[in-house]
Parts: structure tokens; C-alpha cells; sequence
């Protein structure tokens, strides 16, 4: 059975990851957002939302996880996030591998995981792709997010691996520093190269 060509896209907080992915996607390329299937699998009726409940106590309502309270809880707390990423991780791996059966017969897939480098059990991906740009661009585009405060975007920071590290680790580097077109064009030029190394 044919098997496309596995890319894991992943970057740091406010990198870009989410707006190169759907470069990808635009190229025809299929993407697995793994923090969309999260924030479908907390959301309204989500399948995850009884076991954080039962984890968490109150951090869930009607709307489904309340992120911000969740967050405020183990984004300080590296016990409770291992909790929840108990919870999560094994139920995104599980949808990880559907799609993947979804589009055997995909010359290429992406798959979108912030967490690539950090969480992620990275055999099986064939060629990881980081997303890049200068920190104070990143500072910026993070403290324009509503709900993020200085004390947040630190202890998020502190629990990513660091950018430059990012950087050696990756096959290929997309600079997201750059007016989005220039990011598209980088984006074209190497979806055309791995398909020329396809052939
Ligand atoms: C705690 C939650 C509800 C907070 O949601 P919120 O919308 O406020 O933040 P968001 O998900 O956008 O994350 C903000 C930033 O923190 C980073 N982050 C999220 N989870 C983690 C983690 N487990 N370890 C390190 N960084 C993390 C994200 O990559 C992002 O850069 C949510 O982050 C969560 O459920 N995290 C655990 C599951 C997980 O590991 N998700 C990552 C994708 S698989
Ligand atoms: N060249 C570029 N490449 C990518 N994003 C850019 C570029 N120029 C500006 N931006 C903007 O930067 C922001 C990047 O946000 P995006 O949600 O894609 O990041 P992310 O890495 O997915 O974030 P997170 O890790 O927090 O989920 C977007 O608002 C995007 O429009």
C-alpha cells in the first residue's frame, strides 16, 4: 500500500504555525490540526469534557472546557499539566491515525502539532518543518492576542522548547518574520521540491 510523505509542521507560540498550515492546504497538501481536534474534543459536548471534569473540578461548562481557567490552572503547574495532557494526548495519537489511513493515497500530508518537538512521539514523520520568525515578532503578535498577559506568554515560553533549538532540529525552516506572501512563496518552493523528490 502506498504511504504519502509524512511532515510534521510545528513552531513556538504566535510563529505562524496555523497560517503556513493553511498554505499547505491551499497547495492541496492535507492537513491534521491537532490543536483543532482539541478544541473539538473540549468543546460543546466534546468527548474529552467528562474525563477533564473529573480531573479538574468546575473547569468545564456548557461551552465545554473554560480555557482560560483550565490554562490558569496547569500552565504553572507542571504536575496538573501532565494530568491533562494524559487526558488529551493518547485521544489526539488515536485521530492522528485515522487520518492518516483517511489519505494513504495522498502523495504528502502535514501534520499541524504544536507540541511537535515537546510531546509529540515523532517516529513516523518523515520531515519536520519549524516555523520561524524573530522574537521580538513573535512577543508582539502574542501581546495583541486578547486574554494574553505578560506572566501567560512567560510560562508558556519557559514550557517550549526554545526557537533556536527548534531550528537546528528541522529539516526545513519556513521564515514567518516576513510580509505573508514572501512566507507563501517559501511555502510553494519547497511543496514543488518535495514532490520533484517524489517522482
Ligand atoms: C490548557 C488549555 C485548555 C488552555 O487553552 P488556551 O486556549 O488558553 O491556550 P492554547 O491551547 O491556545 O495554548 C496556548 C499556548 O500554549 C501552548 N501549550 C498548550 N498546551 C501545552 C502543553 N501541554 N505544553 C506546553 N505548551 C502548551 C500552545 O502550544 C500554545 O502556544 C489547552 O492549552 C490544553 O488543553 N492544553 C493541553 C493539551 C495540549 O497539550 N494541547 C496542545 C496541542 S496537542
Ligand atoms: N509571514 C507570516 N507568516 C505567518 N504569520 C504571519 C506572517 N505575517 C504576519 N503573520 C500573522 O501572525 C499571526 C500568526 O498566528 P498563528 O495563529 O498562525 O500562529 P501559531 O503559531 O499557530 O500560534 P499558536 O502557537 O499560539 O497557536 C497571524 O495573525 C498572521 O496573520
Amino acid at each position: 500500500m502506498s504511504k504519502p510523505l509524512i511532515l510534521g509542521l510545528t513552531g513556538s507560540i504566535g510563529m505562524g504555525k496555523s497560517t503556513v498550515a493553511a498554505m499547505f492546504a491551499d497547495l492541496g497538501v492535507p492537513v491534521f490540526d491537532a490543536d483543532a481536534e482539541v478544541r473539538r474534543m473540549q468543546g460543546p459536548g466534546g468527548e474529552l469534557l467528562p474525563a477533564i471534569e473529573e480531573a479538574f473540578p468546575g473547569s468545564t461548562g456548557p461551552e465545554g472546557v473554560e480555557r482560560q481557567k483550565l490554562g490558569a490552572q496547569v500552565f504553572g503547574d507542571p504536575a496538573a499539566l501532565a494530568r491533562l495532557e494524559s487526558i488529551v494526548h493518547p485521544a489526539v495519537r488515536e485521530l492522528r491515525e485515522d487520518f492518516l489511513r483517511n489519505n494513504a493515497h495522498a502523495p504528502m500530508v502535514l501534520f499541524d502539532i504544536p507540541l511537535l518537538f515537546e510531546k509529540t512521539d515523532i517516529e513516523g514523520i518523515d520531515k519536520v518543518v519549524v516555523v520561524s520568525a524573530p522574537a521580538e515578532v513573535q512577543r508582539a503578535r502574542v501581546l495583541a492576542r486578547p486574554d494574553m498577559t505578560e506572566a501567560k506568554f512567560a510560562d508558556i515560553l519557559a514550557l517550549q522548547m526554545p526557537d533556536g533549538e527548534k531550528r537546528a532540529r528541522a529539516h526545513f525552516v519556513i521564515d514567518t518574520g516576513l510580509p505573508l506572501d514572501e512566507t507563501r512563496r517559501q511555502v510553494e518552493e519547497l511543496v514543488d521540491k518535495l514532490k520533484a523528490q517524489l517522482r
